[in-house]
């Protein structure tokens, strides 16, 4: 882990403009933010910071939206939401940078919060372009990266920025490298992953290095859609990403040779209609009608999730079973989180979970508090879990 800086090392900041990256890539459901965990982390250092006198300014994420503005991914109804978290007013600029990000930010008083327009809405964010690192940069005298949950990604305000202002670890950067040091540094074996979810693009490639360090690992969601056709399983109209099964062989493959036990579902919970109320049936899993799709993993697969959980000294967990924000396809990732949670409680495993959604899920099933570790990283945490260097989180190295 590097050496960092963290807020103890910043004094006399009151009147600083303080550039604060967080992680605002909250669930959202009907408009509205659906769960609020990753706003009250980063809450400490917004409060911190605002309560020492200083201008704070947040920059963040918000969906995928391609370089250009899209106002279904704009931040200002986020803004909303860490307004109520935070219980303190939170101003909105219209872009992150340029004259709406400076007129806003010359307006600001000492101890004032304001809110950047998502840093994705321009091209330079995720190129790590140094002219648009340049423009963020005049926006602050001072960098905080309280983002571990964006870590991994090697962004302008995640990474570049890091090398043009001075720069320090924010409160849940700082909690989440110490907590997950402490929990996994030296994880008790057998090791379990499961990984589920949606975003299979994103999360297959780091598989192909999960398997090599865990003992076993379940694959459930959507993800495990892609691995199932893989093998030659018909999914009918599941989520699937289809051009990514030669990954999905490989990975099968590599588990094999490195002694990985791959688990994948043996029955499905399936549907014609993504919605609530929709009709559904639990299938074997070779039988998946061809205009149906899998939205849960079946009782019989949540047995040998159970099982696996009993076998194991530690549970790795990114990403839910199903889509367990619409009843009935809960019912998977509920048991299984109920069963960590139980086996936790008694002392006998050691239970890490994250990602967004998987935070969402776990207060959905009302373990949360339950499990021995919740990181708001997703992605960011599977890749500290293959050993991977983070670029947030080396750009923030005092050796620099
Ligand atoms: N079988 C499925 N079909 C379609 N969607 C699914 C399925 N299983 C899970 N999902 C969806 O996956 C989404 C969560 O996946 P995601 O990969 O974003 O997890 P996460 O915990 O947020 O991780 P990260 O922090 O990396 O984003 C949920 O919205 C859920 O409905
Ligand atoms: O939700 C996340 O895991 C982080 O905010 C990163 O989002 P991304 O996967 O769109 O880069």
């Amino acid at each position: 882990m590097p050496d960092f800086r963290t807020l103890d090392d910043l004094d006399d900041i009151a009147g600083k403009r303080v550039l604060v990256r967080v992680d605002l890539n909250v669930p959202v459901k009907d408009g509205k933010v659906s769960d609020t965990t990753r706003i009250e982390r980063v809450a400490p250092t917004i409060q911190e910071l605002s309560s020492k006198g200083a201008k704070v300014i947040l920059m963040a994420h918000f969906g995928r939206p391609k370089g250009k503005p899209d106002p279904a991914a704009s931040l200002e109804p986020i803004a909303y939401a860490v307004e109520s978290v935070l219980d303190h007013r939170v101003h909105f600029a219209k872009d992150c940078i340029g004259a709406p990000a400076a007129e806003a930010i010359a307006e600001m008083t000492n101890g004032d919060i304001l809110l950047l327009e998502n840093t994705r809405f321009h091209e330079g964010e995720e190129k790590n372009d140094p002219e648009f690192a340049k423009a963020l940069a005049e926006n602050g005298d001072i960098y905080v990266n309280d983002a571990f949950s964006a870590a991994h990604r090697a962004h302008a305000s995640t990474e570049g920025l890091a090398h043009l202002l001075p720069a320090y670890a924010g409160r849940t950067m700082q909690a989440e490298l110490e907590a997950l040091e402490k929990g996994l540094g030296k994880p008790a074996k057998p090791v379990l992953a499961i990984v589920g979810g949606a975003k299979v693009s994103t999360k297959i490639d780091l598989l192909m290095n999960l398997v090599k360090k865990v003992d076993a690992l379940v694959i459930g969601g959507g993800m495990a859609n892609t691995f199932l056709a893989a093998r030659g399983t018909e999914v009918g109209k599941s989520l699937c990403e289809h051009d990514l099964a030669k990954t999905a062989k490989q990975i099968m493959i590599e588990a094999a040779e490195s002694g990985c036990a791959l688990i994948l579902p043996v029955d499905a919970v399936v549907a014609r209609e993504f919605k609530a109320g929709a009709e559904s049936e639990t299938v074997e899993i070779e039988s998946v009608p061809a205009d149906a799709m899998i939205l849960d993993v079946g009782a019989k697969s949540v047995e040998k999730v159970n099982e696996w959980l009993d076998r194991a000294d530690t549970v790795v967990w990114n990403g839910p079973l199903g889509a367990f924000e619409i009843e009935p396809f809960d019912a998977a990732t509920v048991a299984a989180a109920k069963h960590a949670a139980h086996r936790t409680a008694e002392g006998l495993l050691v239970s890490v979970a994250g990602g967004g959604d998987t935070v969402a899920a776990l207060n959905h099933a009302g373990v949360a508090e339950e499990f021995s570790y919740v990181s708001t990283a997703g992605g960011a945490f599977l890749e500290w879990m293959e050993g991977k260097k983070l670029p947030g989180v080396e750009a923030l190295s005092k050796t620099r």
